[in-house]
């Protein structure tokens, strides 16, 4: 009994060590991020021609048709049943590398720039970071951040509850969101006396943290990556972020914003180039970089088999 306890108490002081030495490599992340202008505009971004970009009123049927779907489902009961969901099971056991070759099945319905498989794209966005010189945890972030889409082999209802756009969903949608709010004809929400309004069930300035994003691969992974991994809060931000185009890049929604969010912003902004425009690279091989990037994933992730 007595040793028992004692023991409780040496792992209980080694997971507080642990937790401070998380801590402390964040803080010195930050700093780093701050003094190097991590953030500031890339040289990538401007060598690309940015009118070869997420045409939508030229996109094809495949893409028109899955946002009149989302954006008919997307609703504030669906949300909340999705999160409810996602918190009652594991969906699978995997490292993060399995979890990549697993996706690889999968083509995006919502994207007008790419019929490339995933892990492409993944090493794609990956490798233009760090072809860049950003930080290893950018890398891995650009590494990852589309795995959320795993989501279609085991909960969803289609794609439509998996990738494209994110937008929020208990307030008004904003005419920025992709197709516009006429798009949003047939969602139940729409017209709501309380969701359909400025700030809906949310108040001015209340943080995002507190907002019900549209449920998808973003949302997914950010929860997996904030318990699993020892990302720091930018590299979670991208990832929850990367596809509130309504947000990062229209400028809807800020009203929304706490300060925090403000620092935010500034990462998630920073990582879209080179999510969206190094869909038109080459394809790197995924055999000869394979090495280099479990080396990175296994700092990140301490335990290795994830929990999906
Ligand atoms: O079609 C794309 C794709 O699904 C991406 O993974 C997502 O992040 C984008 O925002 C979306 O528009
Ligand atoms: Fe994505
Ligand atoms: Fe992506």
């Amino acid at each position: 009994m007595r040793d028992g306890q004692a023991l409780e108490e040496t792992s209980d002081a080694v997971d507080e060590v642990n937790v401070l030495k998380a801590n402390m490599k964040k803080e010195a992340e930050r700093k780093e991020a701050e003094e190097k202008g991590l953030f500031d505009e890339s040289e990538f971004d401007k060598e690309k021609d940015k009118t070869n970009f997420r045409q939508y009123e030229d996109a094809c049927d495949r893409v028109k048709n899955f946002y009149k779907e989302q954006h008919s489902k997307q609703t504030v009961a669906f949300n909340l049943k999705a999160r409810h969901n996602f918190n009652s099971k594991t969906r699978a056991e995997m490292t993060v590398w399995e979890a990549m070759e697993k996706l690889n099945t999968l083509i995006d319905e919502s994207d007008p720039d790419t019929s490339l498989s995933q892990i492409d794209h993944l090493l794609q966005s990956a490798e233009a970071i760090r072809r860049d010189g950003k930080p290893r945890w950018m890398q891995l972030t650009g590494l990852i951040h589309d795995l959320g889409k795993l989501l279609f082999f085991y909960d969803a209802e289609g794609q439509w509850d998996v990738v494209g756009d994110t937008f929020p969903v208990g307030i008004g949608f904003d005419e920025r969101i992709i197709y516009g709010r006429e798009s949003f004809k047939d969602n139940e929400d729409l017209n709501h006396p309380v969701y359909d309004t400025k700030f809906g069930i949310y108040s001015p300035g209340c943080g995002l943290d507190k907002v019900m994003l549209s449920w998808g691969h973003d949302e997914y992974l950010y929860h997996i990556c904030k318990e699993q991994s020892t990302l720091p809060a930018e590299a979670l931000a991208m990832i929850r972020y990367h596809s509130f185009y309504p947000w990062h890049s229209a400028g809807a929604y800020e009203e929304l914003m706490d300060e925090h969010d403000k620092d935010m912003l500034r990462a998630v902004k920073a990582f879209n180039p080179y999510d969206l425009y190094s869909k038109s690279d080459g394809i790197p091989s995924a055999e000869e970089l394979k090495p280099y990037y479990m080396e990175l994933i296994n700092e990140y992730f301490p335990t290795k088999v994830i929990k999906w």
